[in-house]
């Protein structure tokens, strides 16, 4: 595409060296990725200025560059007031605004957005329609996974993304959107048809703040929905009647709303919950009349999730049977509740709970299964909500009789110090100190014995542990396996 012609999505930007009209092949944010071709958009974000980039991204084939501040490069420079708003707009033309070849399911909440978007896509996926993934574990589509640095990508990538899954006849997306998405318009220009809230508790008040700011972040997702009634662009808002966050997006929105709940009234009602060792069954009462739902899952936090799924794939038009019927085979999210089997006599659970919030809900659930003690191996990242440390590990001390407190990703933190910020909320109380991650989770499994089970927590799918700028493989499920199977 020639620039002046994907200058036509700006329109009041100005172009320096108006008489070029460079070829653009693609469009760039990092220098990293730049080749021959690019269109640069200078960014200025947490760590770095993008506009210091600018002369880089020539050397490297930039053909012109888009920024905000004077630069000193001889390609074409279009100068707008707002890069990152400018680069949604160009990367949305770019790729043809590939969203609104799509119905676009975006998911939010503090907890609960892997698991539910993985569900979307699964009864999609039963139901005959193509669907695709996108989120922390990955982008998937045909049964294809590819890589993702962040759980909703920046907007190029995005729409990029978009643009290759509409080129492989992709029908439905169902995507998680973080709250840091919502702040740095990752997802401006991105046309959703249904937005679904899980749930809103404490987490990353280090980059929001205060919990009013977060969750005017999630809410943007719900202002986004666009403003027409119109057949054809029907959109609603999926919404947790438990949760009072969800007064709140209902303010911000104007588009059908459509609720789900279990304690209170809504317009699709779990009741008669019923936990079994594997799995769990409830009453769907529905506008449509009463179902009998059974997921392979445990606790009530995954009674949620599948009610959430479930009015998300209702209200975009699949029947409640199809639904209903696609939830007995769903396999289930990687490092979400995952059991570790290797032969031992005691259960072990590998499960991405990093909140407090996420954290007392599998610990809950933990208890309510079992028959003897309950370790719970536990850490906090580093470079992340402090404040939640002190509270995860009272968490902890409430429900396991083994808290084993250890490293998650210190990253840049020393370790010592977040394990000491969690052990000024538990003073007095009965736990077990162990900073090196793998060293706890031998001792964990060296001390279980039959009945008891041991939650090893934070990291879930991760296989990966970040200390400083090193990454290091780390992989709680091969770690706890291995320790089993030295101590048989
Ligand atoms: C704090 C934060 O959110 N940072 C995100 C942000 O980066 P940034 O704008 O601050 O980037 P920067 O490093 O200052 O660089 C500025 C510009 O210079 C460019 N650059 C930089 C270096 C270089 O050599 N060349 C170059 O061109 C960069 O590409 C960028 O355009 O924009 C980037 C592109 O969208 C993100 O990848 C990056 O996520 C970082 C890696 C991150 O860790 N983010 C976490 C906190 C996050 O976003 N998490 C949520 C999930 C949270 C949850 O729900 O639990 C997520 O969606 O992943
Ligand atoms: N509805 C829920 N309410 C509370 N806790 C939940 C809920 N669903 C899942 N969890 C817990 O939270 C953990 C993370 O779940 P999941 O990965 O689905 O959330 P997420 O919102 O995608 O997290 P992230 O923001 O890190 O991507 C799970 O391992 C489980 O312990
Ligand atoms: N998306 C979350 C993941 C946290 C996972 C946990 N293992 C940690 O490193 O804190 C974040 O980046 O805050
Ligand atoms: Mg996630």
């Amino acid at each position: 595409m020639k620039l002046h012609t994907l200058l036509k999505a700006l329109p009041f930007a100005k172009v320096r060296e108006q008489s070029l009209n460079p070829e653009i092949s693609t469009i760039e944010q990092d220098t990293r990725k730049v080749k021959q071709g690019t269109l640069f958009i200078c960014i200025e974000g947490s760590n770095h200025d993008g506009h210091r980039f600018a002369k880089e991204a020539e050397e490297k084939g930039a053909v012109a560059v888009v920024a905000r501040k004077p630069i000193d490069v001889s390609v074409p420079v279009v100068y707008v007031q707002d890069t990152k708003r400018a680069m949604a707009i160009l990367a949305a033309a770019f790729y043809q605004y590939p969203s609104e070849k799509l119905q676009i399911i975006g998911i939010t909440g503090t907890n609960g957005k892997t698991s539910v978007s993985h569900m979307i896509e699964h009864i999609f996926q039963a139901n005959g329609k193509s669907s695709g993934l996108i989120g922390t574990l990955y982008t998937k589509y045909h049964s294809k996974k590819h890589e993702t640095k962040n759980t909703t990508p920046d907007s190029i990538t995005l729409q990029q993304t978009f643009a290759e899954m509409v080129d492989q006849n992709v029908e439905v997306v169902s995507m998680e959107v973080s709250s840091h998405a919502l702040v740095q318009g990752r997802v401006w220009g991105t046309e959703f048809d249904v937005a679904v809230f899980t749930n809103l508790t404490q987490d990353h008040l280090d980059y929001h703040g205060t919990m009013e700011a977060y969750r005017f972040a999630k809410g943007l997702l719900f202002s986004q929905l666009g403003n027409s009634y119109s057949e054809k662009k029907r959109k609603f808002a999926v919404l947790n009647a438990d949760d009072e966050a969800s007064d709140y997006f209902k303010m911000m929105t104007g588009v059908h709303i459509f609720t789900y709940g279990i304690d209170r009234e809504a317009d699709i009602q779990a009741t008669n919950i019923r936990f079994f060792n594997k799995g769990t069954s409830f009453t769907l009462r529905t506008p449509k009349g009463k179902w009998e739902v059974k997921i392979p899952l445990l606790g009530k936090f995954n009674v949620y999730n599948s009610l959430a799924a479930i009015s998300a794939a209702f209200v975009s038009g699949l029947s409640m049977d199809g639904i209903v019927r696609s939830f007995a085979n769903f396999p289930g999210v990687p490092g979400r509740f995952e059991l570790v089997d290797a032969g031992q006599s005691f259960a072990v659970v590998v499960d991405y709970a990093h909140t407090p919030d996420s954290l007392e809900n599998v610990l809950k659930t933990v208890r309510s299964t079992a028959k003897g003690r309950v370790f719970v191996v536990v850490g906090c990242g580093g470079d992340r909500d402090r404040l939640k440390r002190p509270i995860m590990a009272q968490i902890a001390c409430e429900y396991a009789t083994d808290p084993i407190f250890t490293s998650d990703n210190p990253r840049s933190e020393d370790p010592l110090h977040i394990l000491k910020e969690m052990e000024d909320g538990v003073k007095g109380a009965h736990y077990t100190v162990i900073p090196d991650r793998k060293e706890a989770i031998q001792w964990a499994v060296s001390a279980a014995s039959k009945d008891d089970i041991i939650l090893i927590a934070g990291k879930g799918h991760e296989t990966y542990q970040i200390i400083g700028d090193q990454m290091i493989d780390f992989d709680d499920r091969l770690v706890a396996k291995e320790a089993i199977q030295n101590n048989l």
